[in-house]
């Protein structure tokens, strides 16, 4: 089922430097699925994410053309209060998340379901929970702002989670992080996916896409100038110039493929990599040994 169509979009911020910021985007946003987009500094991937959550038009104004349907319904016609409960946003800084209002993890998750007006009995299941599923029992009594960069991350994800919302837009969640602190992230993303969530995510870390997303979208700007599925446009030899790159498994696949026409798949996964080289090394190493 499809959630999201964004027909020829422009956008271009109140205060601005002539340029749209936006230009001419469509796409599609199934039900399910995890998307990744990816681009160079400043190509329009925040601003991407600020129109899938209403941010754009409700609090940047500006001038929008084009249509955004969200649900069926346009998003002019959505309230605020109302895509919120679809749409959790997780945003690039953590620091930012984090409401400033509570002086507890506990009360910094339950923030968002207090705002709803859910019953107090029901807002400690539900935190209790979550808190459970990402194995954070240990910050719930502390202040957010005393927490790590990564545990204030996870708290980030937590206070979204909590609210249950179908559909989720991550923006760069791991920029700030170290290798666990990603990897934990990343399974926190895995695991929303097992539910069923459908999520847009940023992300430069390619190794992680490939692993991870099922469609991609590439921005230069403010366009999507290419988009598929993962394993097509990360193993795409076009790609390898930009600057947002291949994974490093396609690099070498691409490399070993110029060299030698009868290199197999391009992977883009380290497990793929393996498995072409092994083929192509037991295709080289047979002929060497068999003296032709
Ligand atoms: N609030 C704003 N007001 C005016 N211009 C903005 C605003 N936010 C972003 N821009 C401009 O819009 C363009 C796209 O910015 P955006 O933040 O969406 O890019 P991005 O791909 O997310 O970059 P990054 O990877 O650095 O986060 C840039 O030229 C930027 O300067």
């Amino acid at each position: 089922m499809e959630l999201i169509r964004v027909n020829n979009l422009d956008y271009m911020y109140p205060i601005n430097d002539g340029e749209k910021a936006l230009k001419n985007v469509s796409l599609s946003i199934r039900e399910g699925k995890l998307y990744a987009v990816i681009g160079k500094n400043g190509t329009g991937k925040t601003t991407l994410c600020n129109v899938l959550r209403g941010f754009i038009p409700h609090f940047h104004k500006g001038s929008l053309e084009g249509e955004v349907v969200v649900e069926g319904k346009d998003i002019r016609h959505w309230t605020m209060s109302e895509l919120a409960k679809n749409i959790g946003f997780i945003f690039q800084n953590p620091f930012t998340q984090i409401s400033g209002v509570k002086d507890t993890v506990f009360g910094e998750i339950a923030y968002g379901l207090e705002n709803l007006g859910v019953e107090v009995p029901e807002i400690k299941k539900r935190v209790k929970q979550v808190i459970q599923l990402l194995n954070i029992e240990e910050l719930a009594d502390k202040n957010p702002y005393e927490l790590s960069g990564g545990q204030k991350q996870r708290v980030a994800f937590a206070a979204v989670i909590v609210m249950d919302p179908d559909i989720l837009v991550i923006d760069e969640p791991t920029s700030q992080l170290d290798p666990k602190g990603t990897r934990d992230i990343f399974d926190m993303i895995k695991w929303m996916k097992e539910q069923g969530k459908t999520i847009i995510l940023v992300e430069h870390k390619l190794e992680l896409i490939a692993e991870h997303a099922d469609y991609l979208f590439v921005m230069n700007d403010g366009r999507i100038i290419t988009e598929g599925n993962v394993e097509d446009v990360l193993s795409n030899p076009a790609l390898i110039d930009y600057e947002a790159g291949l994974p490093q498994y396609a690099r070498l696949g691409i490399e070993l493929n110029k060299r030698s026409s009868d290199f197999g798949q391009i992977p883009i996964h380290r497990s793929q990599a393996e498995a072409e080289i092994k083929k192509w090394l037991g295709i080289h190493v047979n002929q060497g040994g068999s003296g032709s």
